[in-house]
Parts: C-alpha cells; sequence; structure tokens
C-alpha cells in the first residue's frame, strides 16, 4: 500500500496515528511488549513530533514498548550531538514514558563490532521479533543504512558508507564532510523484513527517484527499499512531492485504494 499526503505534516500525522493504532490494538502488557523498529533522519521528525503530542494528551503510552533502531555511527559515543542515540532521545525517548531500559541502539563504540552486531540480532529474537519497523529511505533507496548493492538477505552487520550518503548526512556534521563517520552498525534488509509490519516514510522530491525505482521496478540490491515488494504487509506513507517521478497510473490506483476502502467504511483496514 501507499498512502500519498499533499504534505509531509499530513503524511508523518498518518503514520503517528497508524502506529499508535496498532500499539494499542495489540495492547502489550509485562510479559508481552509491543516491539517497535525506529528510525533516524529529518523525515521521521514529525512523526515523533506527533507521537510526542499523543502521550502528552494522554492517548498513548510506551511503559510496554520495546524499540530497536535500525543503525548508528560507528565511533561516535552516544553523547555526541550527531549520534543516533543523541537524536532518539532529543526526538522522542525523554519525552515519553518509555523505559531505558526497553530502548535499544546499537554501540557503534563496541570493542567487536561484528560481536554486537550478533548481540542485537539475538536480542530482537529474544523478544520474538519486531511487530512494527518505521523506516526511511536515503535519496539512493537504501533502508537503514542499506547501501545500493547490499545483500537482501543481510542482517545486522558493520557497513561501509556509500559516498552519496556521506554528502546526504553532512548537513548534521556542520556540513563538513570529513567530519561524517565513513562506517556504520545496521540492521540488515532481512532483518527489516522479518519484522510482521513494515511502514516507511518518504518526503521530498529529492526521494522520488528512489521511489519510482522501488515500487515501479523490479526488487534489485541497488534500490533495497524495493525488497518490500516481497513483504506481505508493507505501508510506504508519502507526501506529493515524493510521488514526482511515479506514473499517473500507479498515484491514481494507490490513491484509489483508500478512496475504495473508505466508501466501503474499512477505514485503515484496507483492501491489500
Ligand atoms: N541511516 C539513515 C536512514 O535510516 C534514513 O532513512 C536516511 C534518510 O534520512 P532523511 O530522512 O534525513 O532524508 O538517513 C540515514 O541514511
Amino acid at each position: 500500500r501507499v498512502i500519498i499526503r499533499q504534505e509531509p505534516e499530513a503524511a508523518s500525522k498518518y503514520i503517528a496515528e497508524y502506529v499508535v493504532d496498532r500499539i494499542k490494538s495489540f495492547a502489550p502488557r509485562p510479559g508481552q511488549p509491543f516491539v517497535l523498529g525506529l528510525p533516524t533522519g529529518s523525515s521521521p521528525v514529525l512523526v515523533y513530533r506527533h507521537l510526542v503530542r499523543k502521550h502528552k494528551a494522554g492517548e498513548i503510552s510506551f511503559k510496554n514498548v520495546v524499540t530497536f533502531n535500525m543503525d548508528e555511527y560507528v565511533g561516535l559515543p552516544p553523547s555526541h550531538p550527531s549520534s543516533y542515540h543523541s537524536f532518539m532521545w532529543e526526538h522522542l525517548f525523554s519525552h515519553v514514558d518509555i523505559s531505558p531500559s526497553n530502548v535499544n541502539l546499537l554501540n557503534g563504540m563496541a570493542e567487536d563490532l561484528e560481536e554486537e552486531c550478533e548481540r542485537y540480532e539475538a536480542k530482537i529474537r529474544e523478544y520474538g521479533g519486531i511487530e512494527l519497523f518505521l523506516g526511511g529511505i536515503g535519496p539512493d533507496g537504501h533502508i537503514a543504512f542499506n547501501e545500493p548493492g547490499s545483500s537482501l538477505q543481510s542482517r545486522t552487520r558493520v557497513k561501509t558508507l556509500a559516498y552519496d550518503t556521506v554528502l546526504a548526512n553532512k548537513r548534521f556534521f556542520g556540513d563538513d564532510v570529513s567530519q561524517v563517520p565513513n562506517m556504520a552498525l545496521t540492521v540488515g534488509v532481512q532483518t527489516v523484513m522479518d519484522a510482521r509490519e513494515v511502514v516507511i516514510i518518504i518526503i521530498g522530491a529529492h526521494k522520488a527517484l528512489a521511489l519510482q525505482k522501488c515500487i515501479e521496478e523490479g526488487t534489485n540490491h541497488m534500490w533495497t527499499l524495493s525488497s518490500l515488494q516481497l513483504h506481505p504487509h508493507p505501508l510506504i506513507v508519502v507526501d506529493e512531492d515524493a510521488t514526482l517521478e511515479l506514473k499517473v497510473k500507479t498515484v491514481k490506483y494507490f490513491k484509489s485504494i483508500e478512496t475504495v476502502a473508505k466508501s466501503c467504511g474499512m477505514g485503515q483496514k484496507m483492501p491489500k
């Protein structure tokens, strides 16, 4: 499914409502938490803002939610302002009632990085897998840090960043390319694909080619998000700008799914 909204704000609100709805209907409790995969980047910032707002309005509790973040830079201490640890606490965790012991992030400072990746995968398995993986994409179609050419069966591992990604992320490092780490720890494509549901946010014209490659063309390791074509429950939520490279026919089709579902009174439970 692809949900199209005119503005990033409405797309983000849709996702926040969707996530809240999923957590509530799961009815998590101690011993049976809702396991949520989370991304960083500018795209999910508004989603987090909505989630925080909903938490403050008493609509959602994160007490029985366990989170696993997608990735982290190698060599940045958690306290570094550009680390994904800092990002997550700044935008979400500090503002909701999540228990710090339920927050999982890869440690890019681990002495043995491979062991750290294995530990992460094992911990996800211990929780019985991820219920819903929320993600964004890079302009080159990467999911987490699974750069073009990544195995579609990859698992959590050390990854060298593509030059495009280093350039795209220099804005978080004072626009200084030399400050961007060139390696990261990332969940694999298969780690994301193992989640029972995957929800992706794509915002902006600079992501339009990636969206087109990922949904209108074949499954291809050069556009790793295209692996979602093989997932049973994928949902991609985009703004109009991100649809610029899609065929009119594709856009109309996905819009019609939502219209038909509404007219049948199915709300979010739309036909696949
Ligand atoms: N590893 C992250 C990805 O998980 C994220 O999807 C991407 C897009 O970020 P933005 O939303 O800022 O474009 O940035 C990084 O590369």
